[in-house]
């Protein structure tokens, strides 16, 4: 070990979409044949060079964190981990036929990242992959640095995290394991590391977010080895960035490494670990405390003590961003709209790395973060919330409302129905943005909207579905759309943070207590149900989803947040309730997003989680119907607290797991005697443009029937419609409701 303090400021990782996401345009021109290979490489150049402008202030600049897609599926190219079927003439063909799929190759599976609502490539790892290390990337975007004068420092996913987010390739024996390929890998990186030796690298940062989550004996050992390995290569700093590293720490530290980094805003339980377990004073530990994950200003008067906490136990000790700053928007100054005293409290990428560099700066500013002003507060909700009886998240027993809820809307063996939204054509988007710039008065944008909500009612009935949908289309996000109408949140203008590829997303900002001033979706439904006879659903965003897509304030629990947000939710089921409407979906497709990473917190969250949902339906009468709807796969860990949210029909996403949802759900408290809920398991999976035909529909819907009992089936798809076209939406449709007729006189 050197004795050198090798970093004093920087963060783990940077937003390397662009400013003005430049590279998605590029990217999106690339993809459709407009600008070539070379115009894309120019494009990604000059967002590179904007990272390094930002990234300079550091005295460690971490580089190879820009991607043109993701930074899993670099890493699997790092290290020639290709699919056979997506290896094409030329590196970059090859990348996108992975990430994206083309007319011979299925793409890889897309899955998210840790609690983020970022999404990641799954690398597909067998017996039959051959590692072989391919620094072209980073010795690249490490030289591009260097050549700038910068202390520069390569990133890569880590070799232990590779494999666990890795899934067997297709014809692994039973019981494979990517992580059996461990000792492999680890020279391929080994190799990678040397190479970036020789272009110059010093300190190498590999990132190993995977041991933020619970890892087994087996697993640690794999750990230790690997590392013991690679630090006779290369000087390395191993990140986490998703939480405390826990059993990992004395693992890592054990295998020799260089440093390591701590994630000291959600893993604050290593620092308490940091100073019991005696490590050397020649320990470099980076101290995470600007978050990675949140838009607000650091308190950097608690930030520097968490500094000097570290500093009581090690001399080598530097300053960090808590994860790469990929999560956040890039910079706050592009915000010219926002309230003054909402800018004063926040802090995007670039304002982050001034924070990173004023605590390690010994006479830097120390200034706790102000406190929320008064105006933020409201009282009344607040004293709504702690008169809530006991009990106001508890509806009247399963049984008896299913019978009054039949009475009061009688309906078929496995009903047909929609998750809510139809086609956003490009004509819909148009009129949305020219009402926006103020092109469009609201008079016109309104009736234009009723318009469509009429054609959508129209098309419904003719298809002969059997419950009906207004197809949103006044709503430009699920999420957004109800931030726009609630108390406590702000919406950015430019505030984009990368989802996947080349897909952004703008988070609001829940920044005070929330409350609803006026209805918000019940016009657009209540004029859906003026135009049929057939029941229209009502549809709303549930709280914990409403949470996961935002920025949310950090000064009180997440729960009681979510509780204020349903206390709103709750005031809009009773007025629909009021108007009519017997039945309310309330969706929560990120239940599963906000699952604790370890084991240990999660059913502290399943419990407020669900309660929050309940809190926002349980207000109805037993013969209004609560419905609700969940899209990403991976329900195993979370089918009890599905189950807890009480819904009288859940629909679910199962096709592209081809309804191996259903085992689970025989596992779960649905299946109990007294809570036999219904269930839609999606029989046509709307993430792809093909058409599923009726026969296959019918197949689905038969083993659902099988597994669940004719009486609990719903017939929909597995997710709304809003990114497909008429084209495939009314023949899809056609289909589902003959493959429901099929199925249903077989079971008569
Ligand atoms: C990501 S879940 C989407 C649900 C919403 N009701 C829709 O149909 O678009
Ligand atoms: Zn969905």
């Amino acid at each position: 070990m050197t004795n050198r303090i090798p970093v004093r400021s920087t963060a783990l990782g940077y937003p390397r979409i662009g400013s003005r996401r430049e590279l998605k345009r590029a990217l999106e021109a690339h993809w459709s044949g407009r600008l070539d290979a070379e115009g894309l490489e120019r494009a990604a150049a000059a967002v590179r060079a904007e990272m390094l402008d930002d990234l300079a202030v550091l005295d460690s600049v971490p580089t190879g964190c820009f991607s043109f897609y993701d930074h899993v599926l670099d890493a699997a190219f790092a290290v020639d981990a290709v699919a056979p079927r997506h290896r094409r003439d030329g590196d970059l063909a090859s990348y996108f036929a992975a990430a994206r799929g083309d007319a011979s190759a299925a793409p890889l599976e897309m899955t998210k990242w840790f609690d983020t609502n970022y999404h990641y490539l799954v690398p597909e790892i067998g017996l039959a992959t051959v590692f072989a290390a391919r620094p072209e990337k980073a010795v690249a975007e490490f030289r591009e640095a260097r050549e700038r004068g910068l202390d520069a420092r390569p990133v890569l996913v880590g070799p232990v995290s590779l494999l666990l987010l890795a899934k067997p390739a297709d014809g692994s024996p039973e019981g494979f394991r990517p992580l059996d390929r461990l000792g492999d890998l680890v020279e391929a990186y080994a190799e990678l590391l040397t190479e970036l030796g020789r272009a110059g690298a010093g300190l190498i940062q590999l990132d190993e977010p995977a041991l933020c989550g619970d890892r087994s004996p087996e697993e640690l050992e794999a750990v230790a080895g690997a590392y013991r390995r690679l630090v006779g290569v290369a000087e390395i700093l191993v990140a986490g960035g998703y939480g405390p590293f826990g059993e990992s720490l004395p693992v890592l530290l054990d295998a020799g490494v260089e440093g390591i980094a701590l994630d000291l805003v959600r893993g604050r339980s290593d620092l308490d670990a940091l100073e019991t377990l005696n490590v050397s004073r020649e320990t470099f530990v980076l101290a995470g405390v600007v978050d990675g994950r949140n838009i607000w200003r650091t308190d950097l008067a608690a930030a520097a003590a968490d500094v000097e906490r570290v500093k009581a136990v090690t001399d080598r000790v530097g300053v960090a961003s808590s994860s790469s700053l990929l999560h956040v928007p890039v910079d706050l100054a592009a915000e010219t709209e926002l309230p003054a005293a909402l800018v004063e409290r926040l802090s995007f990428a670039r304002q982050k790395l001034a924070e990173i560099t004023a605590l390690a700066d010994p006479d830097g500013p120390r200034e706790p973060r102000p406190a929320a002003p008064d105006s933020w507060r409201d009282d009344a909700v607040r004293a709504r919330l702690a008169g809530l009886p006991e009990d106001a998240d508890r509806r009247a027993p399963y049984a008896e409302r299913r019978a009054a809820q039949a009475e009061r809307v009688p309906l078929p063996p496995l009903p047909t129905t929609t998750i809510g939204s139809f086609p956003q054509t490009a004509e819909l988007r148009k009129a949305r943005a020219a009402h926006r710039q103020g092109l469009m008065i609201d008079a016109d944008y309104h009736s234009r909207m009723r318009a469509e909500v009429a054609a959508v009612i129209a098309e419904q009935e003719k298809l002969g579905l059997d419950v009906l949908v207004h197809g949103e289309p006044e709503r430009n996000d699920m999420v957004q759309y109800f931030a726009e109408q609630l108390t406590g949140f702000a919406t950015t203008a430019a505030g984009w943070v990368q989802s996947y590829g080349s897909r952004c997303v703008r988070p609001p900002i829940l920044y005070g207590d929330v409350a609803r001033t006026a209805p918000i979706t019940v016009a657009w439904t209540s004029y859906a149900q003026s135009l049929t006879d057939k029941p229209v659903k009502g549809m709303l965003t549930g709280p914990v989803t409403i949470l996961a897509w935002s920025f949310v304030r950090d000064d009180q629990p997440l729960a009681d947040t979510a509780d204020q947000v349903a206390l709103a939710l709750r005031d809009e089921v009773a007025d629909l309730e009021a108007a009519g409407t017997a039945i309310i979906q309330v969706d929560e497709p990120a239940l599963r997003e906000l699952l604790p990473v370890r084991a240990a917190g999660r059913a502290a969250y399943a419990a407020w989680a669900t309660r929050s949902f309940r809190i926002a339906t349980a207000g109805v009468r037993p013969d209004t119907a609560i419905h609700t709807h969940l899209c990403y796969s991976e329900f195993g860990d979370v089918i009890d607290a599905i189950a807890a949210l009480d819904a009288d029909v859940t629909s679910i996403e199962a096709s592209r797991s081809k309804m191996e949802v259903l085992a689970d759900l025989d596992r779960a408290s649905y299946n109990s005697a007294e809570f036999r809920s219904a269930v839609g398991p999606g029989v046509w999976d709307i993430h792809s443009p093909r058409v599923p035909d009726a026969a296959e529909m019918a197949a689905a819907l038969r083993l659902a029937v099988a597994a669940l009992g004719p009486g609990r089936v719903w017939a929909n798809p597995d997710c709304g419609l809003k990114t497909r076209r008429y084209e495939e939406v009314v023949p899809s449709l056609e289909g589902l409701v003959e493959a429901a007729r099929t199925v249903r006189s077989e079971i008569a």
